[in-house]
């Protein structure tokens, strides 16, 4: 579980923060939407601990980002921008290694990694080195690498940046079955399309502050409208920096 309050955080001169609030809980798939610059890579980035708010606290199942940090982080899987691995691992070594990363024992990590690429349905790629593979290849090697220490959360920055319409649909299989399985999933995006699609929550985001937060059926009942894209214009008053 996620837990957001009333963050904080100028960088420069622009509020990029400005009294965020929100939650997010597990067994749910939440989306942060937002146009171009509403802060929530700013917000995703606070969770990580790689940015220190001005004030305001934030919470990884109940540990503090800035008081517990480490044990906050432990708590959570960040999906890697699938185009960065390192190519010349294979997804075993690639995965195995984040393992032992995140302070598995070495025993521990490949049995995990084991069983991660089962279940990601990777066996027949697991041994190849990932240069040359497909989007989708590289985006199950990411999403491996994010949950093969069996964090609780799951954070993703525009995770279908890119992707072709195949792996936007394994990724989105992916991230059902992970709700399925309890896990508390939270991914920045302003495609709305995705959005509507996958969550059941929506936090909608603009100016660094959140506008509204319910599921799709709710923000559209709020609003008056019959689709998610015309209830987040409504909410944030524009369709500027918004996607399809
Ligand atoms: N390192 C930085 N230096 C200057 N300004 C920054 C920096 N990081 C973020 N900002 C500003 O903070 C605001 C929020 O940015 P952020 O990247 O969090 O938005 P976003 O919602 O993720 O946008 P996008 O959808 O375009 O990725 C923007 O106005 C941005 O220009």
């Amino acid at each position: 579980m996620i837990r957001v309050n009333d963050l904080y955080k100028t960088i420069g001169q622009v509020k990029a923060l400005n009294g965020l609030s929100f939650h997010a809980d597990n067994g749910t798939i939440t989306g942060l939407l937002g146009p171009n610059g509403a802060g929530k890579t700013t917000c995703l980035r606070t969770l990580l601990g790689l940015l220190k708010a001005d004030s305001g606290s934030a919470s990884i199942d109940g540990f503090d980002i800035a008081r517990q940090t480490q044990q906050a982080r432990q708590q959570i899987g960040l999906f890697p921008d699938p185009f960065g691995l390192y190519e010349r691992l294979t997804p075993r070594e690639y995965v195995q290694f984040f393992a032992e990363l995140n302070g598995m024992s070495s025993q521990a990590a490949k049995l995990a990694t084991a069983q991660v690429l089962s279940l990601l349905r990777m066996d027949e790629i697991a041994d190849r080195r990932c240069q040359g593979f497909s989007q989708g290849q590289r985006m199950k090697t990411a999403l491996a690498q994010a949950i093969v220490h069996k964090p609780t959360n799951i954070v993703l920055d525009e995770p279908t940046r890119g992707l072709d319409v195949m792996s936007t649909r394994v990724l989105r299989e992916l991230l059902l079955t992970l709700k399925q399985q309890g896990h508390c999933v939270l991914f920045s995006s302003h495609v709305m399309q995705e959005v509507a699609a996958l969550c059941d929550q929506v936090v909608v985001m603009a100016k660094g502050r959140v506008v509204a937060q319910g599921s799709p059926a709710e923000l559209c009942a709020r609003t008056g409208k019959n689709s998610l894209e015309d209830a987040f214009i409504t909410l944030i008053g524009t369709d500027e920096g918004i996607a399809a």
